[in-house]
């Protein structure tokens, strides 16, 4: 059974209103009741009231919680994306930079650096194969017959110092700006020519260094042979100007315990020697 409150209010307070009832000690008694449920509704509401104010505020701080929760999420995104973004460029910045320490800007060619990272490189290979090839010895002579001769190490790097003929004559007939022109045209034949080969870089001046890796002195001089050769047979077209030109390189193969520097001095001796012998030539260090 439901209780209509509102009609059943309105019922109370017409009985107590009513005169005739008011010493009655039933009217007296529901009068008394009335007054405690008047308190405990008002009780009840300002309880409700407190409740649905502590909500209230409950929500709108967790809403602000969360916005300013989001508010840094985003912030952080944004931070991220902005560190992410800057990283990219200082690892692009520092590949550039890399690069740039690297090639030589005229020829775009490997410079000095990097050809002796090569050549430290190719002498780190060639250090392993001489030690391998020791071992293998020191095997060999315990099984060969008394005074047979023992195998040295066989060559297997070979580099060409290359130097422009007569340069300072081309900076002073053409100019230096054709001079650069032409030190940028050797620097591409002559890259063609080596490439399949070995490196080829830019050792400073008019001076090239090649590293052909793996080549025995007599196969070495072969190619350094065919480059000299294709470079004094080629016309450079400079501003429609016709330069001709040689190169003279020294050629030295790495032998036995040589340092990188010893064998760069035998190349370089050589180079000195084919300068002497007139130039266009390759002779051997
Ligand atoms: N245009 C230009 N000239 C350069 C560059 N680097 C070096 N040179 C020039 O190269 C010339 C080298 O001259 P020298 O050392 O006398 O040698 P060379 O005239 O080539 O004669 P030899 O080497 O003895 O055959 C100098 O005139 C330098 O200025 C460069 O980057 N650009």
């Amino acid at each position: 059974m439901t209780t209509d409150f509102t009609e059943l209010e309105k019922t109370i307070q017409d009985i107590l209103a009513k005169p005739e009832y008011q010493d009655h000690p039933a009217s007296v008694a529901l009068s008394k009741l009335w007054a405690v449920n008047q308190d405990q509704w008002n009780r009840m509401d300002r309880l409700t009231r407190l409740s649905d104010s502590y909500q209230d505020m409950m929500l709108q701080r967790e809403k602000s919680l969360s916005e300013r929760f989001d508010k840094h999420l985003r912030q952080l995104e944004k931070m991220t994306r902005i560190s992410d973004r800057y990283q990219r460029s200082l690892r692009q910045l520092n590949i550039e930079l890399e690069k740039t320490s690297l090639i030589d800007p005229l020829t775009e060619l490997p410079n000095r650096r990097m050809m002796m990272r090569r050549l430290s490189q190719a002498f780190d290979y060639q250090q392993e194969e001489d030690q391998q090839e020791e071992d293998q010895q020191q095997e060999d002579s315990q099984d060969r017959p008394q005074g047979q001769a023992e195998n040295h190490p066989v060559e297997h790097l070979a580099v060409a110092m290359v130097d422009v003929d007569y340069f300072k004559k081309v900076n002073d007939e053409f100019g230096h700006q054709v001079g650069d022109d032409v030190l940028i045209a050797i620097g591409k034949l002559m890259e063609k020519e080596i490439e399949g080969h070995g490196v080829i870089g830019r050792w400073g001046g008019e001076e090239f260094l090649v590293i052909l890796p793996g080549y025995k002195i007599a196969d070495a001089a072969i190619v350094m042979e065919a480059l000299r050769s294709n470079v004094n047979a080629y016309s450079f077209q400079v501003d429609e100007k016709t330069v001709s030109t040689s190169v003279s390189i020294g050629l030295a193969g790495y032998q036995d315990k040589d340092s990188m520097d010893s064998l760069l001095s035998k190349a370089d001796n050589a180079l000195y020697l084919a300068k002497s012998k007139g130039r266009n030539s390759v002779v051997i260090g």
